[in-house]
């Protein structure tokens, strides 16, 4: 296993209703994070960046079966030898749209796949997105990861059951909007400290109709620090990271000895 890795979060704007427009400027905030001095080795970027939540049109800019932004990111993630935990996208599949992240790894193969399980009805996701049903657990250089969109982030058991699972890193991308940013940086920093694992969180920016996405992207480490934190502007944030850090804290705390799940859990 690969225990240190640097990470890169793409914090960007996303036109809602404009995949054109989201797929060129991914691809020009990918390149530049390849530029880098020095280059990541995982990369990550925001909730339904294709298109955003433009939510009456989702059936006709959904990407079919995910077919586009697997082809594109496959290209990029072999060009570059980077593993991708693609955001996620608005996924046509059958007649239904799902919210789902697809992973790459570094010969540009999908190794894992995660739809969004829990739907935020204060943006009517309910009335137009189907929800999935599996967890999201991945594997990044032989380390166990798992994956959580957004809302998501309100429901501990899911991180929990992901950590029993052995995930030392968590992925959540993210279009989570003003005026709720002390919910945002609260809830991840509990993720991390409970389940002590590093929190890599990915939001977008800029506005689209009434919503103002506040960006805030984050990494926490396994104790809930902040190793990185964007303000609200497009930006790119980077932070090495080292995984022998969980078994530490773990070892120092020894949280999962010491739960009691017969007496707690139904
Ligand atoms: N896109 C989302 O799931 C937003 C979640 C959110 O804003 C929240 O407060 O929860």
């Amino acid at each position: 296993m690969k225990n240190k890795l640097r990470l890169a979060l793409l914090q960007m704007h996303v036109e809602a209703g404009y995949p054109e427009a989201n797929f060129a400027k991914l691809s020009t905030m990918l390149e530049d994070a390849v530029s880098a001095a020095e280059k990541p080795d995982v990369i990550l970027f925001p909730e339904m960046w294709n298109t955003g939540y433009a939510l009456t049109q989702i059936q006709t800019i959904a990407d079919k079966e995910g077919e586009r932004t697997k082809a594109f990111l496959s290209a990029f993630s072999k060009m570059h030898r980077v593993h991708i935990v693609g955001g996620s996208i608005a996924e046509l599949r059958e007649d239904k749209v799902f919210n789902t992240i697809y992973v790459f790894d570094r010969e540009g193969n999908v190794t894992a796949d995660y739809s969004k399980i829990h739907l935020f009805r204060l943006m009517d996701e309910e009335k137009y997105l189907a929800a999935g049903d599996k967890l999201g657990t991945l594997e990044i250089e032989g380390a166990k990861a798992g994956m959580m969109i957004c809302y998501d982030i309100r429901f501990p058991e899911l991180a929990r059951k992901l950590a029993l699972e052995g995930a030392k890193l968590l992925f959540v991308p993210a279009e989570w909007p003003h005026p709720r940013l002390h919910h945002w940086r609260t809830l991840l920093t509990a993720r991390a400290i409970e389940n002590q694992m590093f929190v890599i969180a990915c939001n977008r920016m800029g506005s689209s109709g009434d919503a103002h996405f506040f960006g805030h992207s984050i990494v926490l480490d396994p104790w809930g620090e902040a190793i990185a934190e964007a303000g609200d502007e497009e930006t790119i944030i980077y932070a090495d990271i080292d995984l022998s850090l969980v078994d530490t804290v773990r070892s120092k705390i020894p949280v999962f000895e010491d739960r009691r799940p017969a007496i707690y859990e139904a």
